[in-house]
């Protein structure tokens, strides 16, 4: 069974593993993001209109990262950006750079999220640290206003993943792919209304402590 950490562990595991094993964080991106397209793909989902809603970070790494792995099967897909680009992590500027080359649109306008089949929350991932307002509150509300199946990617953006409760608000997804570990939050109330099924992608070759 899939252990269960706090965000505090998390992060302390993930230097861990780059830093200590060497396992570089862009091989986890991309491992993370081979999961995520697995669960995606067995899924059978409607992929006639994936759009991936990413944050400046790692998490919205991830969703670049899946944007061009959902790409290459042949899914249309488009990208919303949602944020600072100035705050752009290294790993997410070369997903950025990657997804360029495969010519997947990007915009930073929310209405593309109108016709969405698919959508792959991108914002925040377990690097929350305040309540989300301005743009990122936007985002969130207006992926909830769809009716599109919604897949979080390591945490519903949004969401403490330490206690379940919205920083002011977080995305309802349908489908929640925590990265390497469960997280405590994810089966509190208000926690559990957020996550909806969450599946572990634990196969990351990385390293139980
Ligand atoms: N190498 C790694 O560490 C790995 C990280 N992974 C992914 O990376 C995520 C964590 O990435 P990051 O640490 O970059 O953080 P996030 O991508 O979760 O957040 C990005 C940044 O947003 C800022 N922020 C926090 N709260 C905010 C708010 N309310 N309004 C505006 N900005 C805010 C913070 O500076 C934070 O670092 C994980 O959840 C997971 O999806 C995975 O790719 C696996 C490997
Ligand atoms: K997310």
């Amino acid at each position: 069974m899939a252990k269960t950490l706090t965000t505090k562990e998390m992060k302390k595991f993930d230097k861990f593993t780059i830093e200590k094993i060497g396992i570089p964080s862009i091989v986890l991106m991309e491992r993370a993001s081979l999961a995520i397209r697995d669960i995606v793909l067995k899924r059978h989902y409607d992929l006639s209109n994936v759009v991936v809603v990413a944050g400046y970070g790692n998490n919205g790494g991830d969703g670049l990262a899946v944007a061009r792995l959902l790409k290459i099967e042949r899914a249309n897909v488009t990208i919303i950006n949602v944020g600072n680009s100035k705050h752009e992590s290294s790993e997410r500027a070369t997903q950025r750079k990657i997804c360029n080359y495969y010519k997947i649109p990007t915009t930073d306008d929310l209405s593309a999220l109108n016709d969405a089949t698919l959508i792959v929350d991108a914002i925040f991932g377990v690097g929350i640290d305040r309540p989300v307002a301005g743009e990122y509150l936007e985002a969130i509300q207006a992926i909830n206003q769809t009716t599109a199946t919604t897949v979080a990617v390591d945490v519903p953006s949004g969401l403490n993943s330490d206690t379940g409760t919205p920083l002011n608000e977080a995305v309802r997804a349908d489908l929640t792919v925590a990265i390497a570990f469960n997280k405590l939050g994810f089966g509190t109330n208000p926690g559990k209304e957020h996550v909806g099924e969450v599946v572990v992608a634990d196969d990351m070759g990385v390293y139980y402590f």
